[in-house]
């Protein structure tokens, strides 16, 4: 797990576009795995700047996203299929048929989710996965708890959760969802590099436990540890409880030009 703490929200941008960036320079066809939340936005803000600037192009990319909300009507704002269309896929250009989410409205939901793991395996898995992380520690919507060894599937958020995502809904906390449908721990693990982004003191707990605590479904992002290839990247209000900080930072400023990102 590689930890690179950096002075802003904006450089956590810069590094997350250039892991992207990196990518698809080698692979003009990858599959991005797209997240929801406040952190990767400052990602896909530098991506669409590099796409306008001519520099970057993911018109051949794909796109899975982590997780929806189950029930929010198809043109409410909130639901993560409209989050990431107006965040992401009109800032670049990406294809927008290219662009799959779990399916938040299905009839048969355990269906859904089988189907979603598939069109991930048949794309040939996720080659770079952004990720955010909760103040609880988890990734998608896998809350505390939750299997590590789980797979696409129904989950009901917790309380704190939907107090936290209320902000979302007007601050009416009854209006966020219960239920979501999740890409799983396990399936997050097969992501070829993942890339996860956290910015603020509130953040501070979840990240020292996803670097340096033991490995807990009680912190579901943990299981990370076992990943070959994670690059954390986090401001100095996140990286502010990492006992190592300076450990970290030394390997950041003495890293290979070879070794890239
Ligand atoms: N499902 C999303 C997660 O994917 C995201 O990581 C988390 C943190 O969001 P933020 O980056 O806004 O703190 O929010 C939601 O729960």
């Amino acid at each position: 797990m590689e930890v690179v703490i950096v002075d802003s929200p904006e450089q956590i941008g810069v590094l997350g576009a250039q892991a992207v960036a990196d990518t698809v320079t080698a692979k003009p066809d990858a599959i991005l795995g797209l997240a929801t939340g406040s952190s990767p936005l400052a990602i896909y803000d530098e991506l669409g700047r590099r796409v306008a600037a001519g520099e970057l192009t993911l018109k051949d990319c794909t796109g899975f996203n982590l997780d929806e909300y189950v029930g929010l009507p198809d043109d409410h704002p909130q639901r993560y299929r409209n989050v990431i269309e107006d965040e992401f896929v009109t800032k670049t250009d990406i294809d927008t048929a290219n662009v799959h989410g779990p399916d938040g409205s299905a009839a048969d939901i355990p269906a859904a989710c089988a189907a979603y793991e598939r069109a991930i395996t048949d794309a040939g898995g996720v080659d770079i996965q952004i990720l955010g992380i909760g103040s609880d520690g988890h990734i998608a919507f896998n809350e505390p708890g939750s299997s590590l060894a789980s797979r696409t599937r129904l989950k009901t958020l917790t309380h704190q959760t939907r107090v936290d995502n209320a902000r979302f809904f007007d601050d009416d906390v009854d209006a966020v969802p219960v239920h979501c449908i999740t890409q799983g721990v396990a399936t997050i693990m097969e992501a070829r590099h993942i890339v996860l982004v956290a910015a603020g003191r509130h953040k501070a707990q979840a990240v020292h436990e996803l670097v340096e605590g033991p490995i807990s479904a009680m912190w579901p992002a943990t299981i990370l540890q076992m990943h070959p290839n994670v690059t954390v990247i986090v401001d100095e209000p996140a990286a502010s409880r990492l006992q190592l900080a300076g450990y970290y930072r030394e390997t950041y400023a003495a890293k290979p030009a070879w070794q890239g990102f």
